[in-house]
């Protein structure tokens, strides 16, 4: 499996204290991503212009703490990697069998003490759909509390519903349009499978990243509320999360130009408004 970060959380990204592996590779393009070193499938070089040697390209695209990555496309060979072992250039991700991450948890188990346990994230966790399901089938054996998170994409995302326990799924735009348009993928699966999670899977969260210019008109809040009033059930819970740009640098140390603007930024205002109308809707809001 590529992996390419790896560390305990609490009550982040699911229940109690977290084992957490991100899984390389995810076949949408939100430009907000928090996590961009893990967006491409094939992996990313990423610089860090705190470690970063001129002397560890042989084609001079190292200039002080500034790659031209220009020089990086034509590059064959990517000796900065494949010949150098240094913390300032390096592949985003690291291999790992299914073996060797369930090992790693059963080892750390006794982390798991608060009803924690280990979950899978992105990048997209259904890029390695075969790997994660064999992962997620082998820790439910050693009764290990899983979770995922995922962009609901997948057209099988329900065979893994019997091995997960903490479904979290996003719910970025109602709008097949503007899903299309800001997210670079179509919605259409993914509101099938959100409804099949919501009449499925026992433990059901749904979260909306509110980002400004991109869902936080009053038609979007809306059309969100509308949906999730369709599918409630007692084992659905919501979450809005706020634009953050905590990925900004990791965008300019994979070479790519950061485009998001401070109007991203939500007004915290409408931020309390928004959950506020999942509260009033009847909704139960849960936070992570
Ligand atoms: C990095 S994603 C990985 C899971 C999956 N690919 C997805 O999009 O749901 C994990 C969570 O972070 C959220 N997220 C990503 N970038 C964000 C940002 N800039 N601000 C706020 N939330 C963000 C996503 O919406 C998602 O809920
Ligand atoms: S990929 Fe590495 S070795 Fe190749 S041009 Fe870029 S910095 Fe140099
Ligand atoms: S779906 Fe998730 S991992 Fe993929 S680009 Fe969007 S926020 Fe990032």
């Amino acid at each position: 499996m590529k992996i390419f970060q790896k560390g305990f959380n609490y009550s982040q990204d699911g229940d109690g204290n977290r084992l957490v592996y991100h899984m390389q590779g995810c076949n949408l393009k939100c430009p907000w991503c928090a996590n961009p070193e893990g967006m491409q499938c094939k992996g990313t070089i990423v610089s860090d212009p705190e470690w970063i040697l001129e002397s560890i390209c042989p084609h001079g695209a190292i200039s002080g703490t500034k790659v031209d990555r220009t020089i990086c496309v034509g590059c064959k060979n990517h000796e900065c990697i494949t010949e150098h072992d240094t913390k300032g250039m390096y592949l985003s991700y690291q291999n790992y069998t299914v073996d060797e991450i369930v090992e790693e948890v059963l080892n750390n188990e006794m982390m798991f003490y608060d009803g924690g346990g280990v979950t899978f994230t992105g990048g997209e966790v259904t890029m390695q759909f075969e790997e994660l399901l064999e992962s997620l089938k082998k820790l439910k054996e050693h009764r290990i509390n899983t979770a995922i998170e995922t962009n609901g994409t997948h057209i099988r995302t329900e065979e893994l519903f019997p091995y997960v326990d903490q479904l979290i799924m996003d719910c970025k735009l109602c709008d097949p349009v503007k899903h299309q348009k800001y997210t670079g993928g179509a919605n259409e699966e993914i509101m099938k499978n959100i409804r099949k999670a919501a009449k499925e899977h026992p433990y059901f969260h749904v979260r909306v990243p509110l980002i400004g210019g991109v869902n936080n008109a009053t038609e979007d809040l809306e059309a969100f509320v509308r949906f999730f009033k369709e599918i409630n059930g007692d084992n659905v819970t919501f979450e809005v999360l706020s634009y953050h740009e905590f990925g900004k640098k990791k965008w300019e140390e994979c070479g790519w130009k950061y485009r998001m603007t401070k109007d991203a930024y939500v007004d915290q205002e409408l931020v309390k408004q928004f959950r506020q109308m999942i509260k009033d809707a009847g909704l139960k809001y849960k936070k992570t």
